[in-house]
């Protein structure tokens, strides 16, 4: 077989079915539905639905010829599979172009019958479909299909009874043609629907079991199948995966054909049933479009920030040292936490680099709780003990810096590495983006103000590592939620938001919460400037 390929191109020579059950149709979906790209050289056209096939058309071989060769003069084709060849001119055009062209894996899908009934085969061309199987590594016959292939000439073909008379007429068929078969059990009758991959060449038999599914939707199993198996083939370069694979993926929409509620008689499976459960049919948001869709989310939240008291006094220098030496004992006893918060995203994350970003920014929260002690607040609680300077009163944790660090806590506990990215960004974000529009002069040409009381802590927010730091936060965040389910990231951009509502809460408290009965310029709390 040859190497793996990531995206199996994949080409269907098969009959087309208008009610898209079967056929072309039916060969798209599945090549899809498993993830290869599909195309598809239509043989014939059938005017059929779920209950039967009404007439069939078949066009000029040659113009399949034409087809056949515009595909194989331009695209690489990794795998084929064949399904409905109605004649044996459309056949011999086939096994022309297959043997000129040699492509790395055929599927052929011997289609003689339909499940209702009709032929999708002319009589006298079941004996031509032989000329094709040398030119196939597998062959994947119902059982109708399988008595015909192992049949003489002589005589009626003789249906397998039991699944061990099928097992032999595989044999027989895969040593007299040297290819691999897939005996199939779908028309068995029973509670059990086998398979079984038999290659006369290695003498081996490969069994694939499985409960008959109870549905009414076995409208193109066969094509669904075969398509399947070659795309999946392709991809992993051994056939008992590929046909594995393959049937889990068939035995998943086989359970949920019925529920479509196409037609009155035998409907289709539902092809696409896993991929729509597990998420595949809203498309992801680029990482450009998460960032702007957040950003535009917390608007609110930004301007509320923006005409806080504390940010306007804090901007034109005229907040008074106290709620700012409050805020920014508050501010260490945040860093504190969010270093172990951030150490604890640098634990989960999936690879090297982020791991990095995390452990260096854990870091960077450390160095920022310990500056703010040295150059405002004075020893952290922990060291002043042990130097003995224990007089001074510790700041306490007021009610916003708990609420947020319990926010972030709860989140770095409950494990998900995607929802504690988003729920880390808003510290990053903006901060940011407020220290670098106070240092634009957007709120006043006081911030700019060397003499300003308060410029090197300014300073700090402004500076340009914090923003590149800020970059690749939002980079990690916003990739993670573009890969993410929608529902890991709908859970991640609750996150986002809350922590922007803890920022929010976090400004607004020093100028709210300094107690009414203390006298302005007493509150010592944490204090030590
Ligand atoms: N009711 C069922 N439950 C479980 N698996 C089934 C059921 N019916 C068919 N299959 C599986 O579907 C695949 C196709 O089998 P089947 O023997 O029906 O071939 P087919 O006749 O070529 O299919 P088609 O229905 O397209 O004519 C096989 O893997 C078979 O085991
Ligand atoms: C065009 C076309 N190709 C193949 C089949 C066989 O599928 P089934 O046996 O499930 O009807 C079909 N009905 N129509």
């Amino acid at each position: 077989m040859s190497a793996r390929v990531v995206t199996a191109r994949v080409l269907s020579i098969a009959g087309s079915d208008p009610s898209g059950g079967a056929g072309i149709q039916a060969d798209l979906k599945s090549i899809s539905a498993v993830g290869g790209y599909g195309m598809a050289a239509i043989t014939a056209l059938t005017a059929q639905n779920t209950r039967g096939v009404r007439e069939v058309h078949v066009p000029p071989a040659s113009f399949l010829a034409a087809q056949l060769d515009a595909i194989s003069d331009d695209i690489t084709i990794d795998a084929v599979k064949l399904g409905m060849l109605a004649n044996a001119e459309v056949i011999r055009t086939v096994a022309e172009w297959l043997a000129r062209t040699r492509p790395p894996i055929v599927v052929l899908d011997p289609v003689m019958v339909a499940t209702s009934g009709d032929r999708l085969l002319d009589a006298d061309a079941e004996e031509a479909i032989r000329e094709l199987l040398p030119l196939a590594d597998l062959v994947t016959p119902n059982l109708g299909e399988l008595a015909v292939l192992a049949g003489t000439g002589d005589g009626p073909p003789v249906v397998a009874a039991t699944w061990a008379e099928a097992i032999a007429q595989a044999e027989s068929v895969s040593a007299r043609y040297g290819v691999r078969v897939l005996a199939k059990g779908g028309h068995l009758p029973g509670d059990a629907a086998p398979d079984a991959l038999v290659d006369a060449g290695t003498a081996t038999i490969v069994d694939f079991g499985g409960e008959r599914i109870a549905t009414t939707a076995t409208h193109g199993t066969g094509c669904s199948l075969s398509s399947a198996i070659a795309t999946l083939a392709a991809e992993h370069g051994d056939w008992p995966a590929a046909i594995a694979e393959a049937r889990r993926w068939l035995r998943e929409s086989l359970r949920h054909g019925e529920a479509l509620g196409v037609g009155g008689g035998h409907g289709p499976i539902n092809h696409f049933a896993g991929l729509w459960e597990r998420g595949g049919t809203r498309t992801a948001p680029t990482q450009t479009e998460v960032e702007a869709e957040w950003w535009a989310g917390i608007a609110g939240v930004r301007r509320e920030i923006d005409e806080l008291p504390f940010i306007r006094g804090l901007a034109d220098g005229s907040l008074a040292r106290e709620p700012f030496l409050g805020y920014l004992a508050q501010d260490a006893l945040y860093l504190h936490d969010y270093a172990r918060v951030l150490a604890e995203a640098a634990r989960l994350a999936p690879d090297a680099p982020a791991q990095a970003f995390w452990a260096n920014s854990a870091h960077g929260s450390i160095v920022g709780e310990l500056e703010l002690h040295e150059s405002w607040l004075g020893p952290a609680a922990g060291r002043s003990a042990r130097d003995g300077q224990g007089e001074r009163e510790v700041a306490e944790p007021d009610g916003a810096t708990t609420a947020y660090l319990d926010h972030l806590l709860a989140t770095a506990a409950r494990g998900d590495y995607a929802v504690l990215v988003a729920a880390l960004l808003p510290c990053f974000w903006i901060y940011t983006d407020l220290g670098e529009r106070l240092a634009a002069g957007e709120f006043g040409a006081k911030a700019l103000d060397p003499g300003h009381p308060y410029a090197s802590w300014l300073a700090t927010y402004a500076d340009p590592a914090f923003a590149i730091a800020t970059r690749e936060a939002i980079a990690i965040t916003t990739a993670a939620a573009s890969r993410a389910t929608p529902a890991v990231r709908e859970r991640m951009h609750r996150a986002f938001v809350a922590s922007s509502r803890h920022e929010l809460a976090f400004f607004a408290a020093p100028l709210a919460t300094v107690p009414a009965r203390e006298p302005a310029g007493e509150r010592t709390a944490g204090v030590t400037a």
